[in-house]
């Protein structure tokens, strides 16, 4: 029971973005995506959650083929997905764009959004902004609210791509507690992150990529002290 790929390449014309790339993401823990910019791991993201057909390769959810189905079937199998741009619906008030989260979840019937979404937003520290649309929320907020809808959706697996980024301290202690609690429920999750502070306190595993190709993988202390990484990311020379 897993998230497995397998030997994805995908390119955009000429450009290979994800050359061969393997990688298993397992339940219960944490599995952090690092590397320079344009090393391809939105677009891991992106295949894995139906945007982006791949030439070639799988990825499987408990065995479960997840390459060739739609962005929408993805998430009914239970990948929840957050974007660098959060692409919120801003007209739309948070507690309503939570419920239609919960309302597209594998789990949760309809009848038991809006209480679920009260729950979430609570968690969230969002109580008080449930009436608010989420374009008028300051960013932070809205970066909960794109968790709000990720833990609405009851999903098996998450996708974080850059979730911490630009968070005040709070916000960020926040953050790293609900995914500590969506570990210990045994979840499968996959973060990117360029902030090493969070790798290093979450991330039970990280890949290192490259220019599409999955080049290192680790603990965060075996890949961070790599000289591999540490030249090709780091910037560190002999
Ligand atoms: N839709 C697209 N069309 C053409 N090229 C693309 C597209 N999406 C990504 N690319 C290219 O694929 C490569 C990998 O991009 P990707 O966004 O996956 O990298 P990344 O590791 O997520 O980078 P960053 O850390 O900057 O977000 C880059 O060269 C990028 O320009």
């Amino acid at each position: 029971m897993s998230l497995e790929i397998n030997g994805v390449r995908a390119a955009f014309g000429g450009l290979v973005a994800l050359d061969d790339v393997s990688l298993t993401a397992e339940p219960g823990a944490v599995t952090a995506l690092i590397g320079p910019n344009g090393a391809g791991k939105t677009t891991l993201f992106n295949v894995i959650s139906g945007l982006v057909p791949p030439e070639r390769g799988s990825a499987r959810l408990d065995g479960t083929e997840l390459i060739g189905r739609s962005a929408r079937q993805v998430a009914r199998l239970g990948v929840a997905r957050s974007f660098q741009e959060l692409r919120l619906f801003g007209g739309v008030s948070v507690q309503e764009q939570t419920m239609f989260a919960a309302e597209r979840s594998v789990l949760t019937r309809s009848r038991e959004s809006r209480a679920r979404a009260t729950e979430i937003l609570d968690r969230l520290g969002l109580s008080a902004a449930r009436r608010s649309l989420a374009a008028d929320l300051g960013y932070g907020q809205q970066k909960a609210v794109s968790i709000a809808r990720m833990l609405a959706m009851n999903g098996r697996a998450w996708l974080l791509d850059e979730q911490a980024a630009g968070l005040a301290p709070r916000e960020y202690e926040l953050f790293c507690e609900v995914v500590a609690e969506a570990k210990d429920r045994g979840l499968i999750i996959l973060l990117i992150e360029h902030n090493l502070r969070l790798v290093k306190d979450l991330a039970d595993v990280v890949v290192f990529l490259d220019r599409g190709r999955e080049l290192v993988t680790g603990t965060a202390h075996e890949v961070f002290s790599n000289e591999l990484v540490r030249s090709l990311y780091f910037g560190e020379r002999d």
